[in-house]
């Protein structure tokens, strides 16, 4: 379902709570027949007590009929307006119930989106979201004349973290340093994991080379900080080094598969100068 249409329908009035509304001054107004039907009974009965005793003007016995007619006719209105009631309660069940699941089912539904999107281990978005931002990256890139970077981000040696450690610690260690990267970033950027130890970071708006390069230092301080991790009863200290490779728009590409290839190609460069980045428009 698009995602206005689940707001709009989150927003709008819940049915259920109208008709909850509706039946509460039913309510309301069956309590009050009933208490008229209440009050002609107790006066009919006095009547009925006066001709008994005798002690009638003559248009009473007129009077009790009418008003006992009258009574008959409250007392219906009164099963009538109960009979009411009850469907209304039904049908606030029904509506309850259908309301329950429908938001249950919007809510699974944004689950899987937001599952179809995301990378399970990390949380970051996956490769179908970062293809998506990037796209729209450019085009506002090309739009307004403004850059944007690709960083491509490698972890170095992970292999012999599963190997030494076993993949349990390899997750820990992915993990956290997908936390440490997106914190290191701005809300306006977007890091994804591309798979396996790779992660992709798209900046917008770098005014130059300069700040590249600032971002990639704090990339690299933030990654190969310890990361500290308990396994039965020890504490084991890790320290992961990252290569990153840098791809800007437009110099060094302008399509998004140009601008990732080169930042990959950057990365290699940096992995095997072991510089911890590269920029593609050096190599
Ligand atoms: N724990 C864990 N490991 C993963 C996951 N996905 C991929 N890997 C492992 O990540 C490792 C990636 O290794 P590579 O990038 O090929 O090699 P590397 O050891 O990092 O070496 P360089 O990249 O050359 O520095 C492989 O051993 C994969 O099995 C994952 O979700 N969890």
């Amino acid at each position: 379902m698009p995602k206005d249409k689940i707001a709009q329908l989150l927003k709008s009035p819940q049915p259920a709570n109208s008709l909850s509304k509706v039946l509460g001054q039913s309510e309301r107004v069956k309590d009050i027949v009933e208490e008229c039907a209440d009050d002609l009974s107790s006066v009919n009965a006095g009547l009925k007590s006066e001709l008994l005793d005798g002690e009638t003007s003559p248009g009473v016995e007129n009077a009790l009929e009418k008003s006992e007619a009258v009574e008959g006719k409250v007392q219906n209105a009164s099963e009538q307006l109960s009979l009411v009631n009850m469907a209304l309660k039904e049908e606030l069940q029904k509506r309850t119930i259908l309301q329950e699941r429908l938001a249950a089912e919007i809510q699974q539904g944004e689950k899987a989106r937001h599952a179809s999107l995301h990378d399970p281990l990390t949380g970051l978005p996956n490769r179908a979201l970062f293809n998506d931002r990037l796209e729209h990256g450019l085009a506002h890139a090309k739009r307004n004349g403004i850059s944007l970077v690709v960083m491509f981000v490698d972890l170095d040696d992970f292999k012999s973290i599963n190997d030494t450690h076993g993949h349990d610690v390899g997750d820990i260690v992915l993990k956290t340093i997908a936390g440490r990267i997106k914190q290191a970033s701005r809300d306006e950027d977007t890091v994804c994991r591309h798979g396996g130890d790779e992660f992709l970071y798209i900046l917008v708006e770098i005014k130059n080379e300069r700040d590249m390069t600032t971002i990639a230092e704090k990339i690299i301080a933030t990654t190969s900080a310890p990361c500290d991790i308990p396994i039965r009863d020890v504490n084991i200290r890790l320290v992961i080094h990252p290569s990153i490779g840098i791809a800007m728009f437009p110099a060094d590409g302008t399509t998004a598969d140009s601008l990732v290839a080169n930042a990959d190609k950057a990365m290699y460069e940096a992995k095997r100068n072991k510089s911890g980045f590269s920029l593609f428009s050096r190599l």
